[in-house]
């Protein structure tokens, strides 16, 4: 806002409004308040104002969300407002925005990640009797939009039939548990469910190691974007950036950015946080892990909204290096190509060189075809959506 010259600098600040663009969903209300109280709790007395919208996206739920052909489903229509003042930020799942943003927005903050594993939810008339994908029944429906889920799943459980399921978390849970639906079990992100306060539905947390399931790039993160070179911004959201969660956020993004080359493809990935000294060569994976022993593990927050705004000491992010698994799947499951690497981090640009290298040892393994075939194939996959 235009400063008036004649108010002294302290009334000035004291009164400053930010407005805060996010979808209007249940989920993105959540979030945008989890970050609008580790705002209030940095910058007591300023004011936030939140826009809350319904998107494109929200507004096609009968569409398969792989034949969508924008990208940008979700996020567009609050670009435009960001970029033209009517919006200070928005508040997106980091997982929802897309790798490559319009060239006068930025990637402004990354607020400390949740646990980003996807979580496999059973039926309740099933979940005393069925523990894991591998105990369903010959034949049982899964529900999933996700095409990257689909791909990994189809190669590990091939007596299983998956199939779309649209909606946000609420809506998709209500399909589960009509007891008339065709799912015998979802698949939905556990940070999601957390923040939602629902993760006492988690059957189990999947993981490479888990389920052989890698999670999609940016996810369980929040990502807040912001116009360009904006300083008063910049210095509001300097105190609830994570620089752990930025950096692993480029790093995987990088990684997406350098394959998809105009559309997404079905990528799963895991970072961790590893001491240099504690790194055990075998790569052990997460594992079959509550949420809360990840938190020890890997240093993220785990459904904790209080902490999980406080910025990280970038010095701490210096010692460890990342551990990045990923993984490029055919559709159909049969084909896959996976790296896992580690590179210690000395600056936002070395997470960026870092999943460019990832990106081309997966290249060197024969990521190109696998890709080549999915592009030649059809048009638009992504992760994003609902929600
Ligand atoms: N695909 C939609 C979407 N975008 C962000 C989340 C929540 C999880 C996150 O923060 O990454 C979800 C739901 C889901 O995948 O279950």
């Amino acid at each position: 806002m235009a400063a008036a010259p004649d108010v002294d600098s302290e009334a000035k600040t004291s009164t400053q409004t930010f407005k805060i663009g996010t979808r209007a969903s249940l989920l993105a209300k959540v979030q945008t308040n989890e970050v609008v109280n580790a705002l209030k709790k940095a910058w007591p007395d300023y004011h936030y104002e939140i826009v809350a919208m319904t998107t494109t996206g929200d507004n096609n739920q009968k569409t398969a969300l792989h034949k969508f052909n924008e990208k940008a489903l979700w996020t567009q229509e609050l670009e435009v407002l960001l970029q033209s003042g009517d919006l200070d930020l928005i508040v997106h799942s980091l997982k929802d925005m897309p790798t490559q943003l319009p060239h006068d927005l930025d990637l402004g903050c990354v607020t400390k990640r949740q646990d980003p594993r996807d979580a496999l939810v059973i039926k309740p008339t099933l979940v005393d009797k069925y523990r894991s994908l591998a105990e369903l029944p010959e034949g049982s429906v899964v529900g999933t939009s996700s095409l990257r889920r689909i791909a990994q799943l189809k190669k590990h459980y091939t007596h299983l039939k998956f199939t779309d399921v649209r909606g946000n978390v609420g809506t998709r849970l209500a399909k589960l548990d009509n007891p008339e639906s065709e799912y015998s079990a979802i698949i939905l992100a556990a940070a999601g469910l957390a923040r939602l306060g629902m993760d006492r539905r988690v059957t189990t947390y999947l993981s490479k190691d888990n389920g052989g399931m890698l999670h999609a790039v940016g996810q369980g993160a929040l990502g807040i974007e912001t116009r360009k070179g904006d300083q008063r911004v910049n210095d509001l959201l300097s105190k609830i950036c994570c620089e752990r969660t930025m950096r692993q956020g480029l790093a995987e993004r990088s990684l997406m950015r350098t394959l998809e080359g105009g559309c997404s493809v079905p990528i799963g990935i895991e970072t961790e946080w590893v001491s240099k000294r504690s790194f055990s060569p075998e790569g052990s994976g997460i594992g079959v892990k509550p949420a809360e022993d990840y938190h020890k593990l890997t240093g993220v927050a785990v459904n904790s909204p209080e902490n999980s705004s406080a910025p990280l000491d970038a010095e701490e992010a210096l010692s460890d290096e990342l551990v990045m698994r990923a993984i490029v799947v055919s559709l159909d499951g049969q084909e896959a190509v996976e790296v896992e690497t580690r590179k210690l981090l000395n600056s936002r640009e070395d997470a960026d060189q870092f999943g460019w290298e990832a990106a081309r040892l997966l290249v060197d393994k024969g990521a190109k075809e696998i890709l080549e075939a999915i592009t030649l194939n059809r048009g638009i996959i992504h992760e994003q959506g609902d929600a």
